[in-house]
């Protein structure tokens, strides 16, 4: 690295690394007259001499280990240069018996730090009730100290600088931050002016400003007037949403005059609609989610689409109309006026009941037409969705279809046909990598898909594949849980459908991937050893979970059971080891149903029922409802908080009757299902305990009875 003598006779290095040497250049040394030995620090004196050629040359350097002259080019070399080599250089030249000096200041900076300490905040209610806190700091040696500016873009922030020792800079950048300094980065640059030299560091990671999502617009292209199409279009529907974490998009569609479905469609932005026909007239709605902090924020804005069938067009209906309006205008024919007013109206009568007919008979045909199209629609677009779905298998796909299956290939089926063009997801897209489990009559497999329709977007999945030779009623099971996953909104803590595979067997589900699997394998792994389990002042807190944590847990199945109930599904099988565990630690519900199919389930599954987890009405006459699900809950409850331990019945109570679980617990266990405490209240008093800091759950010692692990 080079750097010359600049006309302030400064010069200015930055030490980037180091063994970085400089060279200085003398060879305009003479011409310089100016010197001021007062500002000679710590400088190393160095002479030059002008040889005979008229060159000025190096003669003589202050130390021959850090300091080298070359006779040729009359420069000074540095090695290695750091702090200690800033000062005042000076050589001397002579010619022509002239003997002239000159001074070069050398200001060293090492490369500034900045620090982001504060990296992120929470908005809330409008506003951040923080200081970001950026540092920016320098070592420096020179004559003169730096200047530390902080910018943004093109936007000077203001600052003061603080000197230390004349060798240390610094500059904090402190504002009160708004939404819209999410995702920035600022600048901290340093100068030293008097050589116009700029050196800079940049915060990093970018500023997080956490605020709740917003769908700010819905755009549907092209436009049209109150969003009624034509068929055959192809349609747009965006949805634009701000919010941090960068929201999760959700289209759902629900068809005309049917509220019992909804369809997710897409978890993208954009969703389109292509070949638009009637069947795809209805409701689209685009929900915006984000999650702050545990708490869910939503935002959803929905639209009506109107799809005018272009067989039922205007052209041949309108004509009708315009008839029987012209037959009603020419009514008053003059070659009649002279029969009787009684002729008269009867003639009318007839007119009209003749147009009345031809108007029925017309749209009686038409309407044959339309179904006879739509019939053939259905069956191109069968044949076309079936060839998507059988060509393109890649070996994996190949191997997975039993051929012999495929040839009797379901293609009536209306109870899940409705649904079938919204859900179907085409077997390529589809891989199936690793089996994980085994269900009744399930393999669940590890498996990964296209996000959507000819994306190269990936996502991992949890695929269900019924077993070969499942019988009538495992079918039933299989497509029964496909169908009540179908109807039911997403919610974070139940486990979401993708989509399905049901055109030829084995039939797939595709959901959501639980990558920490059970909760009951998640609690065991989690565990810290024997440990009693106890509300108490006394904290003890465990490196792998802790109180708030279990208390999350528990909150969350909540959660989840509330949405169940507006559903009015139930769960029935309530225990941990049929609740899944996703992503960060997140409960996902699984496995639940209708109370009226309950009883055929249980029948069928009745030597792996969770007998301990079941209330006594469950137990004497088969009763299932949400209340019965309230009475396991407490059963879970004991579990999560014991890390998984089997439900220990002959729970020695006295020990433990201060304790707010337990409590929550009894109430819960309450005989009389009336009596037991409502999802609202248990949630309540779940975050009551987690919104006081002083209540830990006690892990450090376990009654002699708790001490095996096994579940039941
Ligand atoms: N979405 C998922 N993500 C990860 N693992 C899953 C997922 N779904 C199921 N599993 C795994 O597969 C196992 C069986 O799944 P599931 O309990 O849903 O099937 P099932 O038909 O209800 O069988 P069971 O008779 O065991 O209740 C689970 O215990 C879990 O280990
Ligand atoms: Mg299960």
């Amino acid at each position: 690295m080079i750097i010359k003598r600049n006309e302030e006779e400064c010069i200015l290095y930055q030490r980037r690394k180091s063994m970085e040497n400089i060279t200085m250049y003398y060879k305009d040394c003479a011409t310089c007259d100016h010197i001021n030995s007062e500002n000679v620090n710590q400088a190393a004196l160095v002479e030059a001499e002008i040889d005979t050629q008229s060159h000025p040359r190096l003669v003589h350097t202050a130390d021959g280990n850090k300091y080298f002259t070359s006779a040729k080019d009359a420069s000074l070399i540095v090695l290695d240069i750091d702090l200690t080599d800033a000062g005042l250089y000076t050589c001397l030249v002579q010619g022509d018996s002239l003997l002239k000096n000159s001074t070069a200041d050398l200001f060293v900076l090492l490369p500034p730090q900045c620090h982001n300490l504060i990296p992120s905040f929470t908005y809330h209610n409008g506003d951040v009730n923080q200081q970001t806190l950026f540092d920016c700091n320098v070592h420096y040696r020179g004559n003169k100290p730096p200047i530390i500016l902080w910018k943004h873009d093109k936007q000077e922030l203001n600052t003061g600088t603080d000197y230390h020792n004349n060798t240390f800079a610094m500059a904090t950048l402190s504002f009160k931050p708004d939404k819209k300094y999410d995702g920035y980065r600022f600048l901290c640059l340093v100068e030293y002016p008097s050589a116009k030299f700029l050196t800079a560091c940049q915060t990093k990671p970018p500023l997080q400003i956490y605020y709740p999502v917003h769908l700010n617009k819905m755009i549907i292209k092209p436009q049209a007037d109150e969003y009624v199409y034509n068929s055959g279009k192809t349609i747009n529907l965006d949805c634009q949403a701000s919010g941090n974490p960068h929201p999760k998009y959700r289209w759902t569609f629900k068809p005309k005059g049917d509220n019992s479905a909804e369809t997710i469609l897409a978890t993208e932005p954009r969703y389109t609609i292509t070949d638009a026909d009637k069947r795809n007239e209805g409701t689209y709605n685009c929900t915006v989610t984000n999650n702050i902090n545990g708490t869910l924020f939503i935002d959803t804005q929905t639209k009506y689409i109107k799809i005018n069938d272009e067989n039922s067009s205007d052209g041949e209906y309108r004509f009708v109309i315009i008839q029987s309006s012209q037959e009603d205008n020419t009514t008053p024919n003059p070659t009649t006026s002279a029969v009787s007013p009684y002729a008269i109206g009867a003639v009318i009568c007839a007119v009209l009941a003749v147009i009345l007919i031809l108007v029925f008979v017309i749209l009686g045909m038409k309407f044959r037409d339309q179904c006879f199209l739509m019939q053939m629609r259905d069956k191109r677009t069968h044949t076309r969705l079936t060839r998507d779905h059988d060509e393109n298998m890649d070996d994996q796909e190949i191997e997975l279809l039993d051929e012999s299956v495929q040839s009797s290939v379901r293609t009536d089926e209306p109870q899940y046909g409705r649904l079938k063009l919204y859900w179907e997801i085409p077997r390529k897209d589809i891989r199936l990598v690793e089996e994980i489990a085994a269900g009744s009559f399930v393999e669940v497999w590890k498996g990964k898909m296209k996000k959507y329709p000819n994306s190269s977007e990936i996502q991992k999945v949890a695929i269900k594949k019924l077993i070969e030779n499942a019988t009538e009623q495992e079918r039933k099971f299989f497509l029964g849980e496909m169908e009540v996953q179908k109807m039911l909104q997403p919610h974070p803590n139940v486990i979401l459908l993708i989509g399905c595979y049901t055109f030829h067997e084995p039939w797939l589900l595709m959901l959501e991937y639980a990558q920490e699997g059970t909760l009951y394998e998640y609690l065991q792994y989690s565990r810290p050893g024997a440990q009693t389990v106890q509300i108490s002042s006394n904290s003890v807190h465990h490196k792998n979970i802790n109180s708030h944590r279990l208390l999350a847990i528990a909150a969350q199945v909540v959660n989840g059971l509330m949405h169940l109930q507006k559903f009015k599904l139930i769960y029935y099988r309530l225990k941990t080891s049929n609740i899944l565990v996703g992503r960060g630690g997140i409960c996902k519900l699984t496995g639940f149903g209708f109370p009226h199919e309950i009883t055929e389930r249980n029948q069928y599954e009745n030597d792996t029922l969770p007998v301990e987890c079941m209330s006594p009405e469950s137990l004497k006459e088969q009763i299932y409802n949400y209340r019965t699900d309230i009475w396991s809950y407490g059963v879970l409850l004991w579990e999560i908080i014991h890390f998984g331990l089997s439900p220990y019945l002959n729970l020695e109570r006295e020990e433990i009757e201060d304790d707010i679980l337990y409590q929550l617990m009894l109430e819960c266990w309450q005989e009389d299902p009336m009596k037991r405490k409502e999802y609202p209240d248990i949630l309540q008093v779940l975050s009551n305990m987690a919104a006081d800091h002083s209540l830990h759950i006690l892990l450090d010692s376990l009654p002699d009875t708790c001490k095996f692990t096994q579940a039941v």
